[in-house]
Parts: C-alpha cells; structure tokens; sequence
C-alpha cells in the first residue's frame, strides 16, 4: 500500500479520496528534525509552506516518490533537486487565488478603519474612554475612488483587481511579463461583465498609487527598499500576502514612523514563524500569521486538487 505523510494536513475531502484510491494517509506531523528517520517509511510527504523538504532530507529518504505543496509557494521545497532525483513535485496554484484575494480587502479595509487600533486599544483603553477613542479612530477614508496598484498580475493579482473594481477603485497593474488587461467579472445573479486595469510600469505604481498591494514570488531582493519607499505617494499603505522579503522590513519601519508610509498589511515575514519585534510591536502594521489561504473553500480546493494529482502520479508509474 503507498503510504503518503501530509506532514502539514491536508482537507478531509482531500484525504478521503486518497483512501478511496487505495492510499494509507498519515496526518501526524512530524518535527522537521525528525522526518530524516521518519520519512523513509512513506512513498510521498504532502506540506504547506511550514515543513520543508531540502536536499538533505531528499538524499535521507531515498523511497521518496512525490512531493505534493498544497499551496502556490514551493520555496520550501527543493523542486529542481528533487526533479533530478526522478520524485514527482506537484503545487496546487490556482486553488487558493480568491481567499488571497479576499484577504487582501480584509486587511486593506480594516488599516483604513484603524481596526487593527481599535482592537488592541480598546480592551486596555475602553470603559470611560471609549469616546476619546471613538474621536481618534474616527478619520478613516474610503476605497472607493482611490487608486490600486496591483505588483504581480497573476492568478492572485486579477482576483484582487475584480474585487477592486468591484468596490471601485482604480486598478494599475504591472506584471513582468505581458498580460491580459481584460477580465470578467461575475455580478450577483450570475451576470458577467468585461472590465479592464490600467497596464503600468513598477515605477508609475510606486510613484501614484494610493495603496499597492505585491502579488510575486520573492527572488532575490526586496521589491520594496529604501529607496523606493521613499519615491512612494506620501502616505501610501501597503500589503503584502505573498513573500516575506518583497518589503524590506526595516525600511519599512522607518517609512511608517516617518509618516510616507500609512500602514502595512503584512501577513507575510522574513523570519517566519518568528517575525522580528519591530514588526510585531508597531503600531502602524496589520498583522495576521501566513493566512491567505487558510479558508475552507480554499483549503478543500487544495486537498482535492492535490489527491487528484497523486491518484494521476501513482496511476501512471
Ligand atoms: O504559497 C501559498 O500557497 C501560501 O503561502 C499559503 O501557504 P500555507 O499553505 O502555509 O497556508
């Protein structure tokens, strides 16, 4: 019987249909420093972005035939190495787009509500101050009219747009490479309509966009240093659930504490799981820990996804 780990869970529904198939599915999660040992008594290990699977553990498990990251980031994974070596490496990229999407709002609508503020004021400050609070809380702005710029136009970045027009805002996108501007957007009722971003050079986002929000893989720097910090609309706020190290996160602080930058919205960190206390401590940052993707829907989309993608590799070997 093929014997697979899903080191980092995997969806019920996911899990059952890898049963159906035949497949033994171990849910325990295995110490990192274990899995050397461990793992050599499974065909294939499925992760999330926590465990990760590098060329030591690789050569450590010689009975490894599938990696499967249920989830769009293989940087936790040693994807070419472990192609050498004939495993099979599987990610699930489309299966989590709108729960980022929607993530997005959430921490975009929240920081220009201050509700970050508010919930960590309001339990030490409330009672008798509530309507201090109330007063210095109160100067939100609204999203409608202002403008969007979307770094990374892919699977996640068009979703985040749709929202975006939908709520309506004016959306500048920049991408690498070339893309489609057009999208349609689904209505209630079912209704579809055709709309379109701007297409934009990183720099015309950095230097009018009213809030950007990074929708790329981290590559080998910053996207977001000092210096383009510094070129940003005075008092622009910035999100980032994609890759920690896309902002550079000390530049940042001194951008927030200067005022050029608003707020960030950060759900991504340079030193994950344990972001530095800069970061953790600010008041100006929106913090949630690596939950884009952490939804129902979407995490059904992945199990399924992903059991079908095992069920294909063990078929045909
Ligand atoms: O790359 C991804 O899919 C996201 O970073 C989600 O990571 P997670 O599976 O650990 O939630």
């Amino acid at each position: 019987m093929i014997k697979i780990l899903a080191n980092d869970g995997i969806d019920p529904i996911g899990k059952k249909m890898l049963e159906d198939a035949g497949f033994f599915v171990d849910t325990n999660n295995i110490p990192q420093d274990e899995l050397p040992e461990k793992l050599k008594n499974y065909d294939a290990i499925t992760v999330r972005s926590a465990t990760k699977v590098r060329k030591a553990l690789i050569d450590a498990t010689p009975n490894l035939k599938l990696i499967g990251r249920g989830g769009v980031g293989v940087d936790n994974i040693d994807v070419d190495y472990a192609k050498e070596k004939g495993i099979g490496v599987y990610n699930t990229p489309a299966s989590s787009s709108l729960s980022v999407a929607e993530l997005v709002f959430a921490s975009l609508f929240g920081a220009v509500r201050f509700l970050p503020d508010s919930n960590r004021k309001m339990p030490v400050d409330g009672g008798t101050k509530f309507n201090d609070l109330k007063k210095a809380y109160a100067k939100g702005v609204e999203l409608r009219g202002k403008t969007l710029g979307i770094v990374g136009f892919g699977r996640i970045g068009r979703e985040v747009a749709k929202i975006a027009i939908g709520v309506g805002m004016d959306v500048l996108a920049y991408d690498l490479f070339d893309f489609n501007p057009e999208l349609d957007l689904v209505l209630g009722g079912g209704t579809t309509v055709k709309v379109a971003v701007k297409k934009s050079t990183l720099d015309e986002i950095i230097t009018t966009a009213d809030f950007i929000t990074l929708h790329t893989p981290f590559i080998d720097k910053a996207l977001f240093g000092a210096e383009e910090l510094a070129k940003t609309k005075k008092g622009v706020g910035l999100v980032n659930i994609s890759r920690g190290g896309l902002i550079d996160e000390l530049a940042l602080v001194d951008a927030l504490n200067s005022g050029q930058v608003s707020f960030a919205a950060l759900d991504v960190f340079d030193n994950e799981p344990t972001p530095r206390a800069e970061i953790l401590t600010h008041p100006k940052i929106s913090l949630t820990p690596h939950i884009g993707a952490a939804t129902n829907e979407a995490q059904e989309r992945i199990g399924v996804e992903l059991a079908s993608l095992i069920i294909e590799h063990f078929k045909k070997a």
